[in-house]
């Protein structure tokens, strides 16, 4: 049974939606959220987290609600990696992880230290006296303190260089727990997630097998997405969408979303795509068979 799943969510801030009608699985063998800045990754992976409370729709915990789960159990199953950042500067490493266990189960912090490949000796540590790439695996160990199922990662690698990242994600790979992980990164989805969902102003626009999704994408934004991805001595991609730009939030009666930033634009674009199957993927584009073949 799926742990955590969304349907026909739609969220916002004041009244304002800014995620909509979103439903999706999170399912094994890691699920990736994929979109530009402000496509509204971070405020779905909030109302996974049971901090938003959906504006319309449902965040469904097993067979209930989240509104009727025990959020007690909730909290111990489903953890957020969030960025190194947030690790409260003046508390020593060993406070910090300790925080995040039961009173009777403190002694475990070593363990926990040794489980993401920190020295336990760093226990006396403040966050400013650890490498980026250290900072990390403390806010890792925090998670995994209360022993969840699942893990809520958003951009955990973003902030560090590129081969520390690597060893990170060696980590990430190597954890016994389910992923719901948030990048702009396409690299990091090829690498820990098998199931992949593209988020453009507050829409999915393609879901499926990453593997699929980036060799053969099928919605333009997401071939926008992949062609951005910088190949040394590669040919520079033309006549294609670009990757950047704004992602305002569309009325769905506007039509189409990414109408405006797409080369495929058609007259027909102006009514609002429904996601439909499209070879072994979901995809909200009317011309997702002629996006696959060019
Ligand atoms: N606390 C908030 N109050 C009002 N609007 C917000 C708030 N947080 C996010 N938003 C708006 O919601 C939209 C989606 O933001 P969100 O942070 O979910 O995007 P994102 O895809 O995670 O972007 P990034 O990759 O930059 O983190 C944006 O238009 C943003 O301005």
């Amino acid at each position: 049974m799926t742990m955590l799943r969304a349907e026909r969510v739609t969220l916002g801030y004041a009244g304002r939606a800014v995620v909509h009608d979103v439903s999706l699985d999170i399912t094994a063998g890691g699920v990736g959220l994929i979109g530009e800045s402000g496509s509204g990754k971070t405020t779905l992976a909030r109302a996974f987290l049971g901090l938003l409370t959906p504006m319309a729709g449902n965040i469904w915990y097993g067979d209930q609600t989240l509104k009727k789960a025990d959020m007690r159990k909730f909290r111990k199953d489903v953890q957020p990696v969030f960025q190194a950042e947030a690790l409260d500067p003046r508390m020593r490493i060993g406070a910090s992880v300790a925080e995040a266990l039961p009173r009777a189960a403190r002694a475990r912090v070593p363990e926990l230290l040794e489980q993401v490949g920190l020295d336990p000796g760093l226990v006396a540590r403040r966050p400013h006296q650890l490498s980026g790439g250290q900072r990390q695996r403390v806010v890792i160990a925090r998670a995994l303190a209360a022993g969840p199922r699942l893990l809520i990662l958003d951009e955990p690698t973003s902030a560090l260089d590129v081969t520390v990242q690597a060893r990170i994600l060696d980590l990430i790979a190597s954890l016994d727990t389910e992923r719901l992980l948030i990048t702009h990164n396409l690299a990091v989805v090829q690498r820990l997630c098998r199931t992949s969902h593209v988020l453009f102003a507050g829409r999915v626009v393609e879901s499926g097998p990453t593997r699929d999704l980036l060799a053969n994408p099928a919605h333009p934004y997401t071939r926008a997405l992949r062609d951005a991805v910088p190949k040394l001595g590669g040919p520079p991609s033309s006549g294609r969408a670009e990757a950047g730009g704004p992602t305002e939030a569309v009325p769905a009666e506007a039509g189409c979303p990414f109408r405006l930033r797409c080369p495929l634009a058609a007259p027909g674009c102006e009514r609002p795509p429904a996601l439909r199957d499209v070879r072994g993927r979901q995809v909200a584009c009317h011309r997702a068979e002629d996006v696959l073949v060019t």
